[in-house]
């Protein structure tokens, strides 16, 4: 897929990241760069600081040295206004988080109308767009307990999307649910990275990665061991440690 579309300039830069619990070293050196309109996927084995990285871009968990630059801003500078952060980076997580009491129409709606201020008829006009792109527009008015979990993940989806983020991050957001659901949000991701919407994946779906992706971070023990297009990256590893890990899960 990596000419699906011309990449444009840097909008994710990270360079000589480290990131410490207490004594455990979670990140060492990792650096990554991320263009307008790339779909980068992370894979590596559990533990191995996936979930960490896209924490860090984003800005949830402050990083120990290095630097994360987010369209040419640096995401931990005291003085960045953390909400333009928030609204340039979209992050969907393995757990969909919606309001229970909110249908999917509100739920989308709801920061745009509470933290951006926004007016309430573009906002709604917009959520119902974006319902529409993951395939919910049958069920606006549905609660999140009525929905099954990749329908609840695809409103999650939308709810990133309506901030209109330079980039949208997603962490494992297929591991809990079934094959068939599991099918349906990875399609709504496809079709969002061919529209040519930045994406980076923390994911265990080779196959997605492998299809999908414009290029693949192989991460094990805090570091990138390699990273390259996925034909190469699945088809011919150059690092043993990259080639035990594919031997293990496809
Ligand atoms: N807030 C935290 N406090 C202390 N340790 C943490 C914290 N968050 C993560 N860790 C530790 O950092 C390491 C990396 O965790 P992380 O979730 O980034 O890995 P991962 O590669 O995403 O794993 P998985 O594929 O299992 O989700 C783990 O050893 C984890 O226990």
């Amino acid at each position: 897929m990596a000419s699906r579309h011309e990449l444009g300039e840097p909008v994710v830069v990270v360079e000589g990241v480290e990131k410490s619990f207490g004594a455990l070293k979670v990140l060492k050196d990792v650096a990554l760069t991320v263009r307008r309109g790339e779909t980068v996927c992370i894979i590596g084995p559990s533990g191995s600081g996936k979930s960490t990285l896209l924490r860090c871009i984003n800005g949830l968990v402050p990083i120990s040295k290095g630097s994360i630059k987010l369209a040419g801003r640096e995401v931990n500078d005291k003085n960045l206004d953390k909400l333009s952060l928030r609204r340039d980076v979209g992050i969907v997580f393995q757990q969909y988080n919606l309001f229970p009491h909110k249908n999917a129409l509100q739920n989308v709606m709801m920061a745009p109308i509470h933290v951006l201020k926004q007016d309430k008829a573009e906002v709604e006009a917009r959520a119902r767009k974006l319902l529409a792109k993951v395939g919910l527009s049958d069920k606006l008015s549905t609660y999140p307990g009525e929905l099954s979990g990749g329908q609840q993940q695809r409103v999650a989806i939308a709810r990133s999307l309506a901030m209109n983020p330079k980039v949208m991050l997603f962490d494992e957001v297929t591991a809990a649910l079934d094959p068939e659901t599991k099918k349906e949000v990875l399609v709504t991701i496809q079709d969002l990275a061919a529209e040519g919407m930045t994406c980076i994946l923390v994911t265990h779906e080779m196959g997605f990665a492998r299809e999908v992706a414009d290029h693949v971070y192989f991460t094990d023990g805090g570091l990138i061991v390699e990273h390259a297009a996925p034909a190469e990256l699945f088809g011919n590893p150059r690092e043993e440690r990259t080639k035990a890990f594919l031997d293990k899960v496809l």
